[in-house]
C-alpha cells in the first residue's frame, strides 16, 4: 500500500521512534475477529473456531467470519475488528440503562452494547444516513435485540427528542478512518493532510448534540478509527474547556494498550486517561476512546411521556390468532405498535416516538395482510426456541434449503406456523401444510450453501 507522503511525514514527526514501525503494520494484513451472541442461550458456535479469545473483550475471538453459515444467519456471531470491540467493553451498560448510540451503523457496538442488557432497558439506535439505518436495522434483527429501537436521525435533531436522557451514550464518530487503511485500500485515496480538521469540526457538532441527550451523571464513550490527534486527544482537549461540568474517567489499559498523548493536544495531563490502540503494538486495526462523565445536579429533568399502543381491536385478533399458538411466551398487549401494515413490539419505557424517522420502532413480529397475520423472521431471531411452541428441528441440509428460498417435506409435524431451530438456534419461520414446509425466509436475505 502507497502511503501519502504527507501522511508519512506528519506520523514520522508525530511518533519519532515507533514510527517505521507503525508504517510497516499498517502494510500488514489487518486482524480479523467476531463477537459471539450471548443472548442466544449461551450457545457456542460450531462453524468459526474460537480458540482464540481477544482477552479484553468477553464475547470476542479473533479470526475471520464466513457469512453463510448457520451461526452467522441466525445472529449468533457478529463480525467485528477486534480493537473496537473495547468501546462496547469499555461502555458496558447495564441491563435497565436507558443507552443511545448515536452514529450506529452497520451496529458493531449497538450489537455488543445490548449483548450487556440482556433485553432489558432501551437502546436507541441511530444513523443519519438512510441507507445504512436500514442495514443497521437487518443488524439488530440478525442479533435479536427486543430492546432496541433504530431511528434515521442528524444528532441535531435528535436531541430535541431526548433532552438529558440517556445513562449511557456512545459515540463512534465518521472519522478520517486511518485504522482502516490495512482493510480498505481505498480509504488511502479520500486522506489528505485537512480531511482530518474536517472530520473534528463535524464531531465536535456530533459530541454537542451528543451532551445535551445525556443525563447528569451519565457517561460519555467517544471513540474514533483514526489515529488523527486533531479528531482525539484535541477534540477532547476542546470538551473539557467547552464544558466545565464533564470529566475523564480512566479507562483499564490491558498490554498493548496505551495513554492518549497529552502533548499531542493542549498538554492537559487528563488526557492520558483517553486510550489508543496502535496496530504496531497490538492485533488490531487501531481505535482512540476516551470515557467522559457529566457532573450530577439537582436540576429536575422532566420525564418523556410514553409510547402508546396503537393497535385496532380486528388487529389484536389477527395478532392473537397467530402468536396464541406460535407462541409460549406472552407479548403484552400494551407494548403491541401498527407501524404501516407491520406489527412491532415496542421495547418497555419507549418514549413517544411521534415526529421521530424511526426505522424500527422494536421487534418486527409481522405483517398484517388481508383477514391474516403472517409473522416475520426477527420475531423467531429475537426469542429462544423454548419461547416458542413446537419449535421444529431441522437438519443442516433443509436450513441450506430454507435459507435459498426452497419448501422441504417433514414428516408428523402438525399442520401451521412454526419457529425452526437448527444447532439449537431459531433460524425463522416455516408454514407446515401436510408435511411440507412453505418458506418465508425473505427473499433479498436468501443466499446459497455449497452442501
Ligand atoms: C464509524 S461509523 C459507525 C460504526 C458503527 N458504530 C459500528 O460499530 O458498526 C460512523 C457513522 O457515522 C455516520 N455519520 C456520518 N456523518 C454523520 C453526522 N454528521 N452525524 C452523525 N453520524 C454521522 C456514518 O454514516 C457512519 O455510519
Amino acid at each position: 500500500m502507497q502511503l501519502p507522503e504527507a501522511f508519512v511525514q506528519k506520523y514520522t514527526k508525530l511518533l519519532k521512534d515507533e514510527a517505521p514501525a507503525f508504517f510497516q503494520a499498517l502494510n500488514g494484513e489487518p486482524t480479523r475477529g467476531f463477537r459471539v451472541n450471548p443472548l442466544k442461550n449461551k450457545i457456542q458456535p460450531t462453524d468459526h473456531d474460537t480458540t482464540d479469545p481477544v482477552p479484553y473483550c468477553q464475547f470476542g475471538y479473533y479470526g475471520a467470519v464466513s457469512g453463510k453459515t448457520i451461526d452467522h444467519q441466525s445472529g449468533l456471531i457478529y463480525s467485528q475488528e477486534p480493537s473496537a470491540m473495547y468501546v462496547g467493553e469499555v461502555a458496558h451498560p447495564k441491563p435497565g440503562d436507558r443507552v443511545l448510540d448515536l452514529c450506529a451503523a452497520p451496529g458493531g457496538k449497538t450489537t455488543h452494547l445490548a449483548s450487556y442488557m440482556d433485553q432489558a432497558g432501551l437502546l436507541v439506535s441511530n444513523e443519519i444516513n438512510r441507507k445504512r439505518a436500514g442495514i443497521l436495522a437487518e443488524n439488530v434483527e440478525r442479533f435479536g435485540l427486543q430492546n432496541t429501537i433504530v431511528t434515521n436521525e442528524s444528532p441535531n435533531s435528535l436531541e430535541k427528542h431526548f433532552p438529558e436522557f440517556f445513562d449511557v451514550v456512545v459515540v463512534d464518530a465518521p472519522c478520517s478512518g486511518e485504522g482502516m487503511f490495512r482493510k480498505d485500500h481505498e480509504a488511502v485515496q479520500y486522506w489528505t493532510l485537512e480531511y482530518p480538521l474536517s472530520c473534528a469540526s463535524r464531531q465536535r457538532k456530533i459530541l454537542k448534540s451528543a451532551l445535551s441527550m445525556l443525563r447528569p451523571g451519565g457517561r460519555l464513550i467517544y471513540s474514533t478509527c483514526t489515529f488523527a490527534p486533531e479528531e482525539d486527544e484535541q477534540n477532547m482537549a476542546w470538551l473539557l474547556q467547552e464544558y466545565s461540568d464533564l470529566k475523564l474517567l480512566p479507562i483499564k489499559k490491558y498490554p498493548g494498550m496505551t495513554d492518549g498523548r497529552p502533548e499531542w493536544a493542549d498538554g492537559n495531563s487528563e488526557l492520558t486517561k483517553t486510550l489508543r490502540i496502535f496496530p504496531h503494538q497490538m492485533r488490531g486495526e487501531g481505535h482512540f476512546i476516551a470515557q467522559l462523565q457529566k457532573q450530577v445536579t439537582d436540576s429536575e429533568i422532566k420525564e418523556p411521556k410514553p409510547q402508546k399502543s396503537n393497535v385496532t381491536r380486528p388487529q389484536r385478533q389477527d395478532w392473537h390468532k397467530v402468536a396464541d399458538q406460535l407462541l409460549s411466551i406472552k407479548i403484552d398487549d400494551s407494548r403491541l405498535l401498527a407501524f404501516g401494515d407491520h406489527l412491532y413490539a415496542m421495547p418497555a419505557g419507549l418514549p413517544d416516538l411521534t415526529k421521530l424517522q424511526v426505522t424500527r420502532p422494536g421487534v418486527n413480529l409481522g405483517v398484517f395482510k388481508k383477514n391474516r397475520f403472517e409473522p416475520a423472521l426477527p420475531l423467531a431471531l429475537a426469542f429462544q426456541p423454548k419461547d416458542f411452541q413446537n419449535p421444529v428441528s431441522i437438519t443442516e441440509t433443509q436450513w441450506a434449503d430454507y435459507v435459498h428460498g426452497d419448501t422441504f417435506t417433514i414428516s408428523e409435524i402438525a399442520n401451521g406456523w412454526h419457529v425452526l431451530t437448527c444447532h439449537k438456534l431459531t433460524i425463522g419461520f416455516g408454514k407446515v401444510v401436510n408435511g411440507v414446509v412453505k418458506n418465508f425466509y425473505p427473499k433479498k436475505l436468501r443466499f446459497s450453501v455449497n452442501k
